[in-house]
């Protein structure tokens, strides 16, 4: 297929942060620090700053019964969803169609105070991957979001200042099949899901503030967005 312009760049990063993210907490070396957990839900950080500014490193890990990796990337990546589930969203504007699989995004947020308001401009890409480890197993899927430039949309020029992102959602599904060969149901899948982010808040923030606003959002943000896929899948057919 005729390559787009942001083919390249997306390429190269879908495979370094599923390379990342596939690797355990314990492989990343010691500097990871458990900052919440909720039954299968496990969140870690690393504080690390650059110029002064908190930029960081989150890491969580969940594993969630009856969805799949495909129906998690699907809610997760398609805009339709996204204030359903996106408590910080303010705005959302699809500023580009690349493909059915990468879409580029301008988002604003909700100011946090007494910080001032924050937008980011991101190409979002969703792709299927073999499951190297298991051959006969469901695949990966994943969504990668990055942040990119936009002359439409030049950084700090409104109100807003500019945030810099990378996030992935590494989605392995688990089927535990019925004994009896029965078909397949909601019973028998699990999703195991990993999700990486590195947010550069762009412009200061008091240290404090910032840590404080992740250690709130980030658990509700797991946690409502996996409670709002297991609403939205119940009573449809499985998405493998
Ligand atoms: C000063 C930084 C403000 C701020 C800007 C942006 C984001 C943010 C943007 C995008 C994504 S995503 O995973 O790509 C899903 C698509 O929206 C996650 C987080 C988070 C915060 C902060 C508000 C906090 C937060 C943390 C975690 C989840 C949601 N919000």
């Amino acid at each position: 297929a005729l390559q787009h312009r942001l083919w390249p760049d997306i390429d190269r990063l879908v495979k370094q942060q599923v390379a990342m993210s596939r690797m355990g907490i314990g492989d990343c070396g010691t500097g990871w620090q458990l900052f919440a957990e909720d039954g299968e839900m496990k969140m870690y950080r690393r504080e690390e700053e650059i110029d002064g500014m908190v930029v960081d490193p989150l890491k969580a890990v969940h594993i969630v019964k009856g969805i799949t990796g495909h129906e998690v990337c699907h809610y997760f990546f398609n805009p339709k969803y996204r204030y359903d589930w996106e408590t910080t969203l303010e705005h959302m504007t699809v500023l580009e169609n690349i493909s059915d699989d990468t879409l580029v995004f301008l988002q604003t947020h909700k100011r946090i105070w007494p910080a001032s308001q924050r937008d980011v401009v991101f190409w979002s890409h969703i792709r299927k991957l073999p499951n190297d480890q298991d051959r006969d197993g469901p695949d990966i899927w994943t969504v990668v979001n990055n942040s990119t430039e936009s002359p439409e949309h030049p950084a700090n020029v409104g109100k807003c200042v500019r945030i810099y992102l990378t996030v992935c959602l590494l989605c392995q599904t688990r089927v535990h099949p019925p004994k009896d060969g029965a078909p397949i149901t909601r019973d028998d899948v699990s999703c195991k899901i990993t999700y990486c982010s590195v947010v550069n808040p762009g412009g200061w923030a008091p240290a404090s503030v910032l840590r404080a606003v992740y250690k709130r959002e980030y658990p509700k943000f797991l946690k409502r967005f996996t409670a709002y896929v297991i609403n939205q899948t119940k009573n449809k057919p499985l998405m493998f």
